[in-house]
């Protein structure tokens, strides 16, 4: 070939993967030059958003629109979860790729553990707490600061893998995580033995059983292949704790920071309390009565549209391609679900910066109220679709009764010398949403409808 060939053979063949690349480029997201914060990661081309991070592909989709399609359309090709050392050496289900031993697992959670009845047989122990955290005024006064569990990425799942492994070992990584899973491993242990030997002396009927004795119980049944070795004992369990108690804690100071901060919303619930809750001399509010308080219920959906404790959901990962809002989503991709940015997407939401319940209460245009069960796109503060929380029904009972219990034994002011307005109501950042400052309020002690104290 003559050079002028070959030159003009290799332009050619630049200029044809310069259009390939580019017109393949085309089809992906747009992507922000700059980005200072996930959560304001909102409005790209169609509410979804692409980023490279390090060598993750990621989307971003933050509007009530866009989670409607992928929902609707690619839950299952957008099921499974990315691969991050830390979530596999410290948990099951939550952080499992899609796939049978998932499959198994959620079956124990949702059948077993978290089902309508089991959630129900734990209400006197709910009862039993509710009565104890409302007679310790000091507890109250203060609403505690759990710890932090970050449920994303860490820096080094970005990296290929032999770097990461590096950059694991060289920050100690490695090792405080295999000292927090033998950690877990020897608290969960003890516990399992006691179980068994409790259980061995005839103690625990069907019942009063904890989950612990679920599990045990299935083992011993042979329930129908889910493979109960100790291991997987021990991580379902502690699925569970760590799924529950994070999550429900946030829930809950920021549903006390929000009807601080809007007296209207405290005066309001405090007379449904009084209404429904007839009888006085019960230190206790039956669960039974839950159910009637529709405002209590509006009020923990319009905390949840704000300040859901996961707002970025847990991450996702796409098994294969899938075109997204027009885009084409290549397999591998990492998947953020922006619930913060969906819950304030002015496109589903009237007046979205405002805390206002009643627009949970009775349905617009006659319909049923927005629910957060994962039907209603604009409000999914526990995810839908396969990867859906499975602790619904355990945590709202825990969150209704425990805020009806404080609010009905309690006023609840802020410090002297501090207005409503001064409350800070910022998240701190990252990848939940604790409250950038604690929540300190002072508990003012009720006198109930027949005029005896609310708590002796
Ligand atoms: C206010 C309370 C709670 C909130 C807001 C919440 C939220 C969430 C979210 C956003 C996810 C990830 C969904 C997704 O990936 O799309 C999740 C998953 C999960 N949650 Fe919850 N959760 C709560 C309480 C609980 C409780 C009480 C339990 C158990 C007792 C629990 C157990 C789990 C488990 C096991 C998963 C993993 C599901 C899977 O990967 O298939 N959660 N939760």
């Amino acid at each position: 070939m003559f050079p002028y060939e070959l030159a003009a053979a290799t332009g050619v063949l630049i200029v044809f993967l310069y259009v390939v690349k580019n017109r393949r480029r085309g089809m992906l997201p747009p992507s922000p030059r700059r980005c200072r914060c996930w959560l304001q990661l909102r409005y790209g081309g169609g509410g979804i958003l692409y980023l490279q991070l390090g060598r993750r592909r990621t989307l971003v989709v933050s509007t009530a629109a866009a989670a409607t399609d992928l929902f609707r359309n690619h839950d299952l090709a957008f099921a499974s979860r990315p691969r991050s050392m830390s979530a596999e050496k410290l948990m099951n289900v939550s952080f499992a790729p899609y796939g049978e031993s998932w499959r198994r697992g959620k079956k124990v959670a949702v059948v077993h553990l978290l089902s309508p009845r089991r959630v129900e047989s734990f209400a006197p122990v709910r009862a039993a707490e509710v009565a104890r955290s409302s007679r310790g005024p000091a507890a109250a006064r203060r609403l505690g600061r759990p710890w932090r569990a970050d449920a994303g990425f860490q820096p080094e799942d970005l990296l290929p893998d032999v770097p990461a492994r590096i950059v694991r070992w060289a920050t100690g990584l490695d090792k405080k995580l295999d000292d927090i899973a033998e950690a877990w491993d020897k608290f969960l242990s003890k516990i399992v033995a006691s179980h068994e030997e409790k259980r061995a002396n005839g103690v625990g009927d069907e019942d009063e059983e904890d989950f612990l004795y679920v599990l045990l119980r299935l083992r011993r049944e042979g329930a129908d292949g889910l493979e109960l070795t100790d291991d997987r004992i021990k991580a379902t369990v502690k699925d569970m704790i760590v799924g529950a108690t994070e999550t429900s804690s946030q829930t809950l100071e920021w549903a006390m920071a929000e009807v601080v901060a809007n007296p209207r919303v405290m005066t309001k619930l405090q007379d449904e309390i009084a209404r429904v809750v007839a009888t006085a001399d019960q230190p206790t509010i039956a669960e039974a009565v839950l159910n009637k308080m529709e405002y209590l219920k509006a009020v923990f959906k319009e905390v949840l549209r704000l300040h859901a404790p996961a707002p970025l959901l847990v991450p996702h990962e796409s098994t294969i391609p899938a075109v997204v809002q027009g885009y084409e989503i290549p397999a591998k991709t990492s998947l953020f679900v922006n619930v913060w940015a969906i819950g304030r997407d002015p496109a589903a939401w009237d007046a979205p910066e405002e805390f206002r319940p009643e627009r949970f209460v009775g349905g617009s245009g006659g319909g049923p109220p927005v629910d957060f069960r994962g039907t209603d796109y604009q409000l999914i503060p526990f995810g839908a679709g396969r990867r859906i929380c499975p602790g619904i029904n355990f945590a709202l009972p825990i969150l209704e009764i425990a805020l009806a219990g404080l609010l009905r034994h309690f006023d609840w002011e802020l410090p002297a010398g501090m207005s409503p307005a001064d409350l800070d109501m910022v998240e701190e950042p990252g990848l939940t949403t604790p409250r950038r400052v604690p929540l300190v309020l002072v508990p003012e002690c009720r006198t109930l409808a027949q005029g005896q104290p609310a708590l002796q």
